[in-house]
């Protein structure tokens, strides 16, 4: 694996979710593949369980970890092409990422959408020019269109609490909430559902339809309670509308999931990426029951990221080592 930005990265889903049950049980087993190789994780915004999940994991394998906030700690990015850089910028995207690939085996970026304009979000713009710049394998940490190393997270988290014998119902619910958030965590969640063995349905209020490459072969409801009807999974989140792009449309308050609506559900599992605001997108009364697996959703991450490390590692040893054979 070079490149780990969306579900399409990925030929054997199940394959993958299974080996990273596996590393959970044989977390140290794999200590001397990442020896002497560098992770570097740079973040353009803020974050806690990507940051420390992904350290976590590439510790568990050997590796040394540098971690920048680089819209913190960085010089002013200048991501455009063509643009003389008179103004605030300092450093080119071009240079910066090209350095990157200087020092690192691996790199980690997150780069969240400006929500302001939709074709330039969607392009992938600065995410490409990490990869295409810095030439290192690359993980996303959530991109301005996808969070993956969430989705498979939650891929995970459901296999493991799956009823035996049939297909879990999951349902993705909008949540209401003060600021426009991206669509990534949804699109990329819909993403992986859609090619999952689960059957899945999507329910938001009108105007929030998601960009249908991500949800091809999902449900989609307006009407949360009938949506609802025998879920085992319940995934909470809310984002921001992508037609009239980053408006929030309503805050309506009655598609907040309390415990009184888990009645019609199949005694649900409630789920959330997490960070949440208590009582605007999700009930205090959920998350603090037992109905709630987001702190095990959460706990799931570093698994995610070790499987995706480990297959970036093993891969990367194969084409040093036809490398090598070819030049003897
Ligand atoms: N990485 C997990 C989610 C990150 C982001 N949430 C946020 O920005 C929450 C901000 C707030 O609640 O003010 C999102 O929804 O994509
Ligand atoms: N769920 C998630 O990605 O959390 P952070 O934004 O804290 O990394």
């Amino acid at each position: 694996m070079k490149l780990f930005t969306s579900v399409n990265d990925v030929t054997d889903i199940s394959g993958l979710v299974k080996e990273a049950l596996h590393l959970k049980q044989n977390p140290f087993a794999h200590k001397e593949l990442g020896k002497n190789k560098t992770l570097g994780l740079i973040f353009l915004n803020p974050s806690l369980r990507t940051r420390l999940s992904t350290q976590k994991a590439a510790l568990n394998l050997g590796m040394e970890v540098i971690v920048m906030n680089i819209d913190k700690e960085g010089w002013a990015l200048e991501t455009r092409d063509g643009v003389v850089m008179n103004d605030t910028t300092v450093e080119h995207i071009r240079e910066a990422a090209g350095v990157m690939g200087e020092y690192f085996d691996i790199l980690g970026i997150r780069s969240f959408p400006s929500l302001q304009n939709r074709d330039e979000d969607y392009s992938e713009d600065i995410l490409n020019k990490f990869i295409k710049f810095s030439g290192l394998p690359l993980v996303s940490l959530e991109s301005g269109t996808r969070h993956p190393l969430q989705s498979l997270t939650d891929l995970i988290t459901i296999t493991e609490h799956a009823p035996q014998g049939r297909r879990p119902k999951v349902v993705l619910t909008w949540a209401p909430h003060v600021k426009a958030l991206p669509q990534a965590v949804p699109n990329s969640f819909a993403e992986w559902m859609c090619k999952a063995d689960v059957d899945f349905t999507i329910t938001h209020p009108e105007g929030y339809e998601l960009d249908m490459q991500f949800t091809n072969g999902a449900n989609i409801s307006y009407n949360q309670e009938e949506a609802l009807q025998d879920a085992d999974f319940i995934y909470v989140k809310n984002w921001s509308s992508y037609q009239d792009y980053g408006k929030v449309i309503t805050t309506d308050p009655s598609w907040m999931l309390t415990r009184d609506r888990l009645g019609v559900t199949n005694n649900a599992k409630v789920m959330h990426c997490l960070p949440v605001r208590r009582d605007l997108e999700l009930g205090a009364d959920i998350l603090d029951s037992t109905d709630s697996l987001v702190i095990k959703e959460a706990g799931n991450r570093v698994w995610a990221a070790q499987i995706v490390l480990k297959k970036m590692l093993e891969a990367n040893i194969k084409q040093a080592d036809e490398r090598r054979f070819a030049g003897s």
